[in-house]
C-alpha cells in the first residue's frame, strides 16, 4: 500500500446517526481542516459514491423496493457497498488518499438489522462480503433528539423556500426514529475501539472542534501541524 506524505496509511473515517443530526454539515468541515493539514481526502456517500450504488440508491430511496422487506434491501445497500469499496474507497485509500464517508456499514445494522429486524447473522455475513477487510478506522456517530433533528430540517426548509417531501425513511414515525437513535447508540457501544458518539445538539463550530479534537487524538500525525 502506497503511504501519505505523512507516511502513515490513508484513513478510512466513516459518519453515523440518525436523519438531520449534521452529518454533512460535519463531512464537509472535516474536509476542509484536513485540507489545512495538507491531507488529501475524498468525500463519499451511502449509499451511494459510485454511479452503480446511485442507481441502488434511488431505487430504495424512491421506495420502490419497500415491499421487498428489510432482508432483501439490506442484501441492496450492500450490493451498493461492494461497488463503492471496490471502486472508490479501497482505490483511493490504496493510493494515499484519505476516504471521508457520510454513512456506511452501521446504517444497514442500524436501519434493517436492529430497526428492520433483519437477522445478526445476515448482517454479519454481508458485512464481511460488502467490506472485503475495509472496516473503518474511526466512526463518528452524531446523536441528538430526532425532534430537535426534523426541526433543523424543517427551518432549513422553510428558509430555502423548498417543500418538505422526505424520502422513504424520512418519512417514518418519530418512535421509530427514537429506536435507531438507541440503535447507533448501541452499535457504538459494542465497537467501542472504532466508534465516539459525539452530541449533534451543539454549535455546527463546537462539533467541528469536537470533531477535529478525536481525528488528531485519533491519528498523531496530523498533530504535526499545518504542513508549511
Ligand atoms: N449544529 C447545527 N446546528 C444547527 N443546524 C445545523 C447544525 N448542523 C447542521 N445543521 C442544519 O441541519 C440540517 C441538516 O444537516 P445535515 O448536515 O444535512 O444533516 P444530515 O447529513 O445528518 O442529514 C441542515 O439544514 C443543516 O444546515
Ligand atoms: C447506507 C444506508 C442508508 N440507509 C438509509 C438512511 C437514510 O434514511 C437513507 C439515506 O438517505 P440520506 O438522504 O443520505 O439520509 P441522511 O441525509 O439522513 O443521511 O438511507 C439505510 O437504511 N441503510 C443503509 O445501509
Amino acid at each position: 500500500m502506497l503511504e501519505s506524505p505523512h507516511r502513515h496509511p490513508a484513513r478510512f473515517i466513516t459518519f453515523e446517526g440518525g436523519e438531520g443530526v449534521g452529518k454533512s454539515t460535519q463531512v464537509r468541515r472535516l474536509l476542509v481542516n484536513l485540507d489545512r493539514h495538507s491531507i488529501s481526502a475524498v468525500r463519499t456517500r451511502e449509499p451511494g459514491g459510485t454511479p452503480k450504488a446511485e442507481a441502488i440508491r434511488s431505487f430504495i430511496l424512491q421506495g420502490r423496493s419497500e415491499a421487498w422487506g428489510a432482508g432483501a434491501e439490506a442484501v441492496l445497500f450492500a450490493a451498493a457497498r461492494l461497488d463503492h469499496v471496490n471502486q472508490l474507497i479501497a482505490p483511493n485509500l490504496a493510493k494515499g488518499t484519505w476516504v471521508i464517508s457520510d454513512r456506511f456499514c452501521d446504517s444497514t445494522r442500524a436501519y434493517q438489522g436492529l430497526t428492520g429486524g433483519v437477522d445478526d447473522t445476515l448482517i454479519d455475513a454481508l458485512e464481511v462480503l460488502a467490506l472485503d477487510g475495509h472496516t473503518p478506522d474511526l466512526t463518528i456517530v452524531l446523536d441528538m433528539d430526532p425532534e430537535i433533528a426534523f426541526q433543523r430540517v424543517a427551518q432549513r426548509a422553510v428558509e430555502d423556500g423548498l417543500a418538505l417531501t422526505g424520502d422513504r425513511f424520512e418519512k417514518e414515525e418519530l418512535d421509530w426514529h427514537k429506536r435507531l437513535r438507541q440503535n447507533f447508540i448501541d452499535i457504538a457501544r459494542n465497537n467501542r475501539d472504532r466508534c465516539y458518539v459525539i452530541s449533534a445538539n451543539q454549535s455546527e463550530d463546537a462539533i467541528e472542534q469536537a470533531i477535529w479534537e478525536l481525528v488528531t487524538d485519533r491519528f498523531p500525525e496530523l498533530s504535526d501541524g499545518p504542513a508549511a
